[in-house]
């Protein structure tokens, strides 16, 4: 038994300047901006790549810190159940106003400010029984059930604090709802698409990665097995279950552990997606082993003042179009070690996968061959074939260093493999450090990853 999570509705980032980050995610990355709300005290903008759908809310300036979302009427434990017309607060949008100007709807402002992703927002089929069930097991909620409405119908949703730092989980019951997004978001105008072959083919959230502090992923594991029937999901054959994937040496000092939620039915959820596998989304928790010092968690945790998301990897069906597409636009992706691309053998390994090995390694991607042969079921497969991934990952998307993304493309294959995650930490520290050695050398201001302060934020046209 746990809470009832249909799938993955959005994840929310929290940015200073929301203008850039929009230019970004429209101009570089290819993302569609299709929803907004815009208040006088704040800016909500709603972008969609295929199922992957990111909200981005601008703090406002000057603001306190502390829990401001608009419906919020209980920042404290809430350990009794409610009847839903005793609980639910009902918020009117449109015509239908009567309490919109609050901060942030559907998600509360976070505590300190650093441009932070901290909101994974999940469907829920019944948001009563999710409620009751996760109250009963003493889960903090940020926002009680909370309805809004327009003409179109009626939202249902509420926020729990994670045991994950800053990070929250808004709960949406949209199942009363006919319009395209949220109430209280208007839809955004865009060209429609001219009809050619999109060389992003971005499909959904493959898998999100938190740092963790030292010892704490079992505890991380089981909350969310606990309260939202996550299941604990190996990353390669040669992973302890108690210890997580453990790679400890050579200067890497790195524990991972991952969990998914897709095949919980036993703890009944409704399954819209059960048979598109290729729809999972995967949490990775990353914790820092300490004896090869310290190194980009600890880099995280600091920089982020705790735990959080470091980095979300989007799917895509084509990993050499996307990231040739989006190198052109202007997103910076890391290279990994020279040396990656002239390992014995890897030439042939990607010969072997069908790749050129001049196209990944111009485009800084990796590929790794999983030498696993049981099928996703546990079951033992007939079929010989090799089964990979490729992956590259992008500098940091916000100035502090805090949140990076990754494009993935499998072939089959649905951990993560060894060669890869080493090749990805090794370039992740070398840009760390140089950036380090570069702000304490000259002291000077950080070089910029991206090239977009001068450009002019993009117009929104609202309904
Ligand atoms: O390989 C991946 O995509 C992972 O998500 C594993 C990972 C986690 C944290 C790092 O700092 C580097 C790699
Ligand atoms: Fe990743």
């Amino acid at each position: 038994m746990a809470a009832f999570l249909s799938r993955l509705h959005h994840i929310a980032l929290h940015v200073s300047n929301v203008n850039k980050i929009a230019h970004d995610l429209v101009v570089k990355f290819k993302f569609n901006l299709f929803s907004a709300r815009l208040t006088d005290n704040s800016k909500q903008l709603a972008f969609r790549k295929g199922a992957a759908v990111f909200v981005v809310n601008e703090r406002p300036n000057q603001s306190p810190p502390g829990i401001n979302g608009g419906a919020t009427c209980n920042t404290g434990r809430i350990s009794h159940i409610q009847s839903e017309h005793q609980f639910t607060k009902t918020i009117g949008t449109g015509k239908y106003k009567n309490n919109t100007d609050s901060t942030f709807l559907y998600d509360v402002q976070p505590q300190y400010y650093v441009d932070t992703a901290c909101n994974v927002c999940f469907e829920v089929d019944d948001m009563e029984r999710s409620f009751n069930f996760l109250s009963k097991q003493g889960c903090d909620f940020l926002v009680p059930p909370t309805k809004v409405y327009d003409d179109k119908g009626f939202v249902t949703y509420s926020v729990v604090k994670s045991i994950v730092g800053n990070v929250n989980h808004t709960l949406i019951d949209s199942t009363k709802y006919k319009g395209r997004f949220l109430p209280g978001f208007n839809t955004v105008q865009n060209l429609a698409n001219d009809g050619t072959l999109d060389p992003c083919p971005v499909t959904h959230f493959d898998h999100i990665t938190y740092a963790c502090p030292r010892l704490c992923t079992q505890q991380v594991i089981r909350w969310y097995e606990k309260h939202f029937g996550f299941q604990r999901f190996f990353i390669d054959i040669n992973e302890d279950m108690d210890e997580g994937y453990v790679l400890n040496q050579d200067g890497m000092g790195l524990r991972l552990t991952a969990m998914e939620y897709w095949r919980c039915s036993e703890t009944g959820m409704n399954l819209h997606f059960s048979d598109k596998k290729e729809l999972d989304c995967k949490f990775v928790i990353a914790e820092s082993l300490p004896e090869q010092g310290s190194n980009q968690v600890d880099t995280f945790l600091e920089q982020h003042k705790g735990p959080g998301i470091q980095h979300i990897g989007l799917y895509t069906e084509d990993i050499v179009s996307t990231a040739k597409a989006m190198a052109q636009a202007g997103v910076p992706f890391f290279s990994p070690p020279p040396a990656y691309y002239t390992e014995v053998g890897k030439q042939q390994e990607m010969e072997d996968a069908g790749h050129d090995p001049q196209v990944l390694s111009q485009h800084g991607i990796l590929l790794d061959t999983d030498l696993r042969q049981a099928d996703l079921s546990g079951q033992t497969t007939e079929t010989q074939s090799k089964r990979y991934l490729l992956q590259v990952f992008t500098k940091p998307i916000f100035c502090e260093d805090t949140f990076f993304l990754e494009l993935i493309e499998r072939r089959g294959a649905s951990g993560f493999g060894e060669g890869n995650i080493r090749a990805l930490w090794r370039s992740v520290q070398a840009y760390m450090e140089a950036e380090k050695a570069a702000t304490q050398g000259e002291n000077t201001t950080k070089p910029q990853n991206t090239t977009l302060e001068n450009i002019p934020p993009r117009k929104i046209n609202i309904n």
